[in-house]
């Protein structure tokens, strides 16, 4: 929607050239003022966009404008978006257990028919896709450090298989496609994240305990389950190091360092409130016990470690967090 907004700004904003037009049509100088239509883009002449047509609709995703879209699309095979590129970050898909669990149905669909969404056009355009899947295709892992070639532990029918069997399906589908019609694809799974700019209600344990600034941290039972938390940064740094890199993955992307969940609310009462309350509180099903990346292939396949620790990684949160609440640092 952006996009098309600012299209239409620039169009009527104007160039030199549409200004010089306004000026002489103003002037009443409308038989010299009539030029002839701009050339359209190079692209235009492409074997591509000579079968299909390219048509821009503002308001597209309302009343009547979706009931055109519908119909301008009736004859089309192509995807209703079309770009050109030359790679896909496919990060698209709710993220935090509460918001995954809330509409599993839109969260496997997202899973699975976002990422064929993005493998037609990979396909289309040639493009090199990455997926970012996750830690939580293994399930509950029965092994420790989790590895790549544990094909892991999950529940099919539970209420976190919307999330974990769809990233797993979404991984199938980046492998079959690449498989059968040679697209180059790259997967990272990628473990927990923190950093700033998440979601001040995103509901995942690091954003809950941060923003909690007078409520007690509320670590679920029992406490004693591990995470192991990557800075945001790092995890950038590896992702671009994934695309730009010749391994296709599954790769685990993720910082080693691992935490109970209790110790976790202790750091951040340490670091950040020293007066805040830890209490215990009940658990959602199927939460996996344990969780720490074996990151052997990172180091080896992409030159890749994590280097912000979470004693450090948390302040950075912090002062983000703050900002955005409006609440000042404690003196
Ligand atoms: N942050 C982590 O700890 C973590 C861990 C493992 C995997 N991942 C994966 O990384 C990706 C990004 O995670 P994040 O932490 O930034 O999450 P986020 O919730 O902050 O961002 C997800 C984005 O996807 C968009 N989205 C969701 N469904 C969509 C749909 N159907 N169509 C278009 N957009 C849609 C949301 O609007 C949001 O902008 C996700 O795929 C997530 O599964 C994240
Ligand atoms: O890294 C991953 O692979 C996955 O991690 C997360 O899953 P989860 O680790 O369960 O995320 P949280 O909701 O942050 O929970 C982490 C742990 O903290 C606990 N928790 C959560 C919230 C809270 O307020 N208190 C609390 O103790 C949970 O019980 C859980 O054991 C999210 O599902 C995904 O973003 C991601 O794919």
């Amino acid at each position: 929607m952006i996009v098309e907004i600012q299209i239409l700004i620039n169009w009527f904003g104007g160039s030199e050239k549409s200004r010089t037009m306004a000026k002489e049509m103003t002037n009443g100088d409308h038989s010299s003022s009539i030029k002839p239509p701009p050339m359209p883009s190079p692209l235009r002449f492409s074997k591509f966009f000579q079968s299909s047509m390219r048509i821009l609709v503002t308001g597209g995703a309302g009343f009547i404008g979706s009931h055109l879209v519908d119909k301008l699309m009736e004859n089309e095979k192509n995807e209703p978006l079309l770009v050109e590129v030359d790679q896909i970050y496919h990060l698209a898909c709710p993220a935090s257990p509460i918001f995954y669990k809330y509409n599993p149905v839109k969260t496997i669909k997202t899973n699975v028919i976002g990422t064929l969404n993005m493998l037609g056009l990979a396909k289309r355009v040639g493009a090199r896709i990455l997926l970012t899947s996750t830690s939580e295709v293994y399930g509950d892992p029965l092994i420790h450090p989790q590895t790549e070639s544990y094909w892991g532990n999950a529940n099919p029918i539970g209420v976190r298989s919307c999330y974990d069997e769809g990233k797993r399906v979404a991984e199938t589908l980046m492998f079959d496609y690449h498989r059968q019609y040679g697209i180059e694809i790259r997967i990272a799974r990628i473990f927990n994240t923190y950093g700033p700019r998440m979601n001040i209600d995103d509901g995942r344990v690091v954003s809950n305990f941060i923003c909690k600034h007078n409520e007690p941290l509320t670590v679920q039972a029992p406490g004693t389950q591990t995470r192991s938390f990557c800075y945001v940064s790092d995890m950038v740094d590896g992702l671009i190091r994934l695309m730009e890199g010749e391994n296709t993955g599954s790769i685990n992307i993720g910082n080693p360092g691992e935490f109970t969940m209790l110790e976790l609310a202790e750091t951040v009462k340490e670091l950040i409130n020293p007066d805040v309350e830890i209490t215990m509180v009940e658990n959602t099903p199927d939460d996996p016990r344990q969780r720490k990346p074996d990151i052997t292939k990172a180091k080896e396949l992409l030159g890749w470690e994590p280097k912000i620790k979470l004693r450090n990684g948390l302040p950075l949160m912090e002062d983000d967090f703050r900002l955005r609440l409006g609440v000042p640092r404690r003196k």
